[in-house]
């Protein structure tokens, strides 16, 4: 539905934030999976129309089949596009019923009747029926986000863009929000920009992984985790023979359990006494890919 290609751009600090990304967004939800610092909000920038790239193309395939040139036809994407960026501001005095309404009239739904209808829709469907008469102030950051995912489906998008959501919410919050997204994702293509890898596992059919700029892989979380099987392995450790162990091994990962340290090794043969295998997830190939570009 979105084809990227050969996107880059370079900001005039000399950053590379974007490096030749090519990738290919069907309907459903695509997870963005990168350190801060890769590239996610600048690409995700980029595709809202808000940012120019210096070179390469994106086409956004529209209902009717017709191809949309994102990055000269404006207009035509912000028509097709819901956009949920990383920090939005609300006024906090204002009622997420009225709030929603302007926005809708700034989106061109200038039919009352008709506004009134998709208003109390989208209230509904992301669960702020109960609390549309309260200031956005008093909502907590969970409501906060349900209210930017009504704003950004105004207007029946095709592409809905939403930049590392769910930072600073609670589980149940989160899972709340993701929820909601995954419905969502149901009938149009749902970019989810995040750092947070279990996001992606939890609700992702495809993904990609960014660093630095550049894609170092995109396509099934299913497929990039059997491609690491038979190649983790898990230890318990003291923390003061980590060194030791990061020296000698591929560590992917370190965790505490219980105050002492478990690593995650990467190696396609038994690594030593002590080590057990375990089926990888996408943390472990999330950190595999990260090292492999660091090395
Ligand atoms: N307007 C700008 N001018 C100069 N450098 C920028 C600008 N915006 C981003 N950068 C730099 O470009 C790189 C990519 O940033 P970007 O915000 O796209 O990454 P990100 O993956 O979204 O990370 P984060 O999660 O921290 O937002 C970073 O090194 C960042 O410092």
């Amino acid at each position: 539905m979105l084809a990227i290609r050969n996107l880059g751009k370079t900001y005039a600090n000399g950053v590379h934030a974007l490096n030749d990304v090519t990738l290919d967004i069907p309907r459903g939800m695509f997870g963005l999976l990168g350190p801060n610092g890769a590239g996610k909000s600048s690409l995700m920038r980029t595709l809202a129309t808000l940012q120019e790239a210096d070179s390469g193309s994106a086409t956004l395939e529209g209902a009717n089949g017709e191809i949309i040139d994102v990055l000269r036809d404006k207009d035509a994407v912000r028509r097709r596009l819901g956009y949920l960026p990383q920090d939005f501001g609300v006024y906090p005095k204002v009622s997420a019923e009225d709030m929603l309404t302007h926005f809708a009239v700034l989106k061109g739904l200038i039919d009352r009747k008709q506004r009134r209808e998709v208003v109390d829709g989208l209230l509904q469907q992301v669960n702020l029926w109960d609390v549309r008469k309260r200031k956005l102030g008093t909502y907590s950051g969970g409501m906060r986000q349900r209210f930017g995912v009504a704003q950004a489906l105004l207007g029946n998008p095709r592409l809905v863009i939403v930049d590392e959501p769910t930072a600073g919410l609670d589980p149940e919050e989160r899972n709340r929000f993701l929820n909601l997204l995954a419905e969502i994702g149901e009938n149009v293509a749902v970019i989810l920009s995040t750092h947070i890898v279990e996001d992606v596992t939890d609700l992702c059919p495809t993904m990609a992984i960014m660093n630095k700029g550049q894609v170092l892989l995109t396509g099934k979380p299913s497929d990039a985790i059997a491609a690491l099987a038979n190649q983790v392995w898990r230890k318990q450790v003291t923390k003061a023979a980590l060194p030791e162990y990061e020296a000698r091994h591929v560590v992917l990962s370190t965790r505490l359990v219980a105050g002492r340290p478990v690593i995650h090794v990467f190696s396609s043969e038994h690594p030593g006494e002590g080590f057990e295998q375990v089926a990888p997830n996408l943390e472990d190939v999330y950190f595999q890919l990260l090292r492999v570009q660091a090395a």
